[in-house]
């Protein structure tokens, strides 16, 4: 208790002015993270502020090493001037103050880490080899020790605790109460905001209020999900593995549902988010029947505009999204910004942000079409 004591008093301390511009966002893979960058690169656009981008080619910051701030393009002439920073990266506060102003709030997202596994399977299949050489993700968990070998480190790590990798620690740790406690204090310490990916609206509510920002900056379109004939459905013994063999990870995403529902109870409380909650949604679905041509996210292969196909990896048929024809153009602006992978928006903004420099190679014109 004395610890989420603490996740309180931190907020009080450090009062951001609103709408708060200076933000952190550990963007955690497999757990809806493309769609929250979406919002974040959106609201960058929106107020004209500048991104700790990924320097050169790369599309993430150094990932899986830990971050450094020489990975952000421009940091040694820009120091602590960068408003958001969002890319992919393997969290290591210390650089991170490098970069980013004192003011700046952090914030993160967890996911079951029993869909994540299943998600990380489809999606990383071919590239972690405890995934190549077995069947499924049942059959991997139905022994794991026989896939998954601890001098592939590196390449494995998407195998077991995930999130506890990203957070920057060692996801073969031996699981004891001291080192877990900790972990989550440490993690506590330099986070303010804790979403879920299981309870997206509601995440998005506790954002917006915990920035200052407003509804229609954390309306969004759903990114990078699947098709339903790649999702393959967990066993009830495979779900109970993955408690036990990503055992950090489950205790990681069990203390921050718990903080989650505290953070909401003691500040707009149920019935306010119920409310909220349902403003979001009718928000969205206006702007989905304003924006796209079918109702639900579409196949790779029926995507019109090539240059708008999200990357795809592994067995997953990541799904996108086509746009209504013959809108006024600043409603295809909103709705393009809406619909745009992260590599293409990425891209685009960094030309943006460096005219001077040489374009990642995703880079397309995104407002002239
Ligand atoms: N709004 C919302 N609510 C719930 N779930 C969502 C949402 N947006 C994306 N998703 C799901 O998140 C998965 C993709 O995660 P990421 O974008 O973090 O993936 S990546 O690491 O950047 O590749 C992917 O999960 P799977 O479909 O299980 O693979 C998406 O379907």
């Amino acid at each position: 208790d004395s610890l989420d004591l603490c996740f309180f008093c931190r907020l009080h301390f450090v009062q951001p002015s609103y709408p708060q511009m200076n933000v952190m966002f550990l963007k955690t893979h497999k757990t809806a993270s493309s769609t929250v960058m979406n919002i974040l690169f959106r609201f960058a656009e929106k107020h004209n502020l500048t991104l700790a981008l990924p320097a050169g080619q790369s599309y993430h910051l150094g990932y899986p090493h830990r971050f450094m701030a020489q990975f952000v393009e421009g940091f040694k002439t820009m120091g602590q001037s960068y408003n958001i920073m969002c890319n992919h990266m393997r969290f290591n506060l210390p650089e991170v103050r490098k970069v980013m102003p004192n003011t700046t709030t952090y914030f993160s997202i967890m996911r079951n880490p029993i869909s994540l596994m299943e998600s990380s399977y489809a999606y990383n299949k071919f590239f972690t080899p405890a995934f190549r050489r077995s069947k499924d993700v049942n059959e991997f968990l139905a022994s794991p020790w026989t896939y998954y070998n601890m001098s592939e480190y590196r390449n494995n790590v998407h195998a077991r605790n995930y999130m506890w990798f990203d957070f920057g620690y060692d996801n073969n740790a031996m699981d004891t109460e001291d080192y877990v406690q900790r972990v989550l204090a440490e993690i506590e310490q330099a986070f303010q905001l804790m979403l879920l990916t299981d309870y997206f609206d509601e995440s998005m509510v506790l954002l917006k209020e915990t920035l200052g920002w407003e509804l229609d900056d954390v309306v969004y379109f759903k990114l990078n999900s699947r098709s339903q004939d790649t999702i393959k459905s967990m066993t009830p013994e495979s779900k109970e593995k993955v408690k036990e063999w990503c055992s950090l990870d489950w205790k990681l995403y069990q203390h921050f549902n718990r903080t989650f529902w505290r953070r909401i109870q003691e500040t707009i409380g149920l019935e306010k988010l119920d409310q909220e909650v349902n403003i979001l949604r009718m928000r969205q679905k206006e702007l989905m029947e304003l924006c796209l041509l079918d109702p639900m996210p579409i196949d790779k292969t029926k995507i019109k505009d090539k240059k708008l196909q999200p990357f795809q990896s592994g067995r997953a048929n990541i799904l996108g999204y086509n746009l209504k024809e013959d809108m006024a153009n600043e409603t295809l602006r909103t709705c393009l910004r809406l619909i745009t992978p992260e590599l293409q928006y990425m891209s685009y903004l960094y030309a943006r942000q460096f005219p001077e420099k040489k374009r990642k190679s995703t880079a397309f014109s995104l407002w002239r079409r």
